[in-house]
């Protein structure tokens, strides 16, 4: 979905022009209540709206939603309940995690069903969603021949901040994304990852409650691919915004998600929160050190521990960078923990590592369509 920065003029869709005003609800709106009040550009600075007691608010909810268009089944009856903090929305391509951005936006009606976003309905109170809720679109959409300042400028001031205030927050938002150096340069020169940096710094720079990014890793290198999630996880720990973030890779969000919903041809898979997803396994991973009389101390430990009446295996992902040096082991008891400390002393091979091991979201799929198929 590539349709919105919501720039005036025919291509934008009702009422996306229309973004968050500065002021809160019963906040001051005058000039001179601003500068009576506080200093506008604080906010990208400082810890803002920390989720502490609110935890149990919903974010977004929806009941029974569903989008149908003419050939194809976008959303079927997708009920989710969206808790403050990091949401990872995961689903291949074309299952409809764009189709539901739109919906909570208020910008495509659905079929079928309800949708709350802070509370408000997407149906009769769109617009009041919009100026609350910041949006990053998933295809490139900016303007080459204008630098990052001028357009963040420009979306700050479609938001209904004043002329100063929108410059000092766009210099706050484009530092944030680590874009200050580079803001003065026309973006059609920039990279991929500059690109999404913009575009997440345009929906920060309103101040929203709550920001929906759709795919932001999107075409980035897997360094960019780290990056952009940290920032990602900063934007709430931080500022205490929500976020929800879509991807089409199921291991991607997990260390950037508190909580993850998985949906397919429109339909919920799993929604629970990360750590239940990752839950501990039964087994442990172990990797030692080598040493001169044992070269291959892996090696050495495997056999030791072979000896001991202990089954060690390679971890599942075998090809991965590290992997040839750990070893894993069922958790049978507790002792498992004393056998592999006195078998790896006895060899005068170092500990480097102990930990009980953790399930990937990609294995919790694998296990499942394997007990499916089975
Ligand atoms: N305006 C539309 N008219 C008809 N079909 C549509 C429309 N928008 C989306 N679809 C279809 O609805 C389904 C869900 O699309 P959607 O864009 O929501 O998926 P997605 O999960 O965001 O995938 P992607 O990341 O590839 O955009 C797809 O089959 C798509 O072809």
């Amino acid at each position: 979905m590539g349709f919105l920065i919501a720039l005036p003029g025919p291509l934008s869709p009702p009422g996306a022009g229309r973004r968050a005003p500065y002021f809160r609800p019963g906040a001051p709106t005058g000039a001179s209540d601003l500068r009576r009040t506080r200093k506008p550009t604080s906010c990208l600075t400082r810890p803002r709206r920390l989720a502490t007691s609110v935890e149990h608010v919903t974010v977004i909810a929806t009941e029974s939603l569903s989008k149908r268009y003419p050939r194809v089944t976008a959303l079927d009856r997708l009920t989710l309940d969206i808790t403050p903090g990091v949401t990872g929305l995961v689903g291949a391509n074309g299952a409809g995690k764009s189709t539901l951005i739109k919906i909570l936006l208020g910008l495509s009606p659905a079929t079928e069903g309800t949708a709350r976003v802070l509370d408000m309905d997407v149906h009769t109170e769109g617009a009041a969603i919009r100026e609350r809720v910041g949006y990053m679109p998933e295809h490139d959409c900016l303007p080459p021949d204008v630098t990052a300042t001028e357009f963040v400028v420009h979306m700050a001031r479609m938001s209904g901040l004043p002329g100063t205030a929108a410059r000092e927050r766009t210099a706050d938002t484009l530092r944030h994304v680590g874009l200050y150096e580079e803001r003065y340069r026309p973006m059609g020169g920039y990279s991929t990852g500059m690109k999404q940096r913009v575009k997440l710094a345009q929906a920060l720079v309103h101040d929203p409650r709550l920001v929906l990014l759709d795919e932001p890793t999107n075409g980035l290198d897997p360094v960019g691919r780290d990056e952009m999630l940290g920032l990602i996880r900063r934007v709430h720990t931080d500022f205490g915004i929500s976020v929800l973030v879509t991807s089409h890779l199921l291991g991607e969000l997990e260390r950037t998600s508190d909580h993850i919903v998985v949906i397919d041809g429109g339909k919920l898979l799993r929604s629970s929160s990360t750590r239940e997803f990752t839950q501990h396994t039964a087994s442990i991973t172990v990797e030692v050190t080598d040493t001169d009389a044992h070269p291959d101390g892996t090696a050495a430990l495997r056999e030791a521990l072979a000896r001991a009446g202990l089954s060690p295996q390679s971890p599942s992902e075998a090809n991965a960078p590290g992997a040839g040096h750990l070893l894993t082991l069922p958790l049978d008891d507790e002792s498992v923990y004393d056998t592999v400390r006195d078998a790896a002393a006895e060899l005068g091979l170092g500990l480097v590592r102990m930990e009980q091991s953790r399930h990937r979201i990609a294995e919790v799929f694998k296990e499942r369509s394997g007990a499916d198929a089975a």
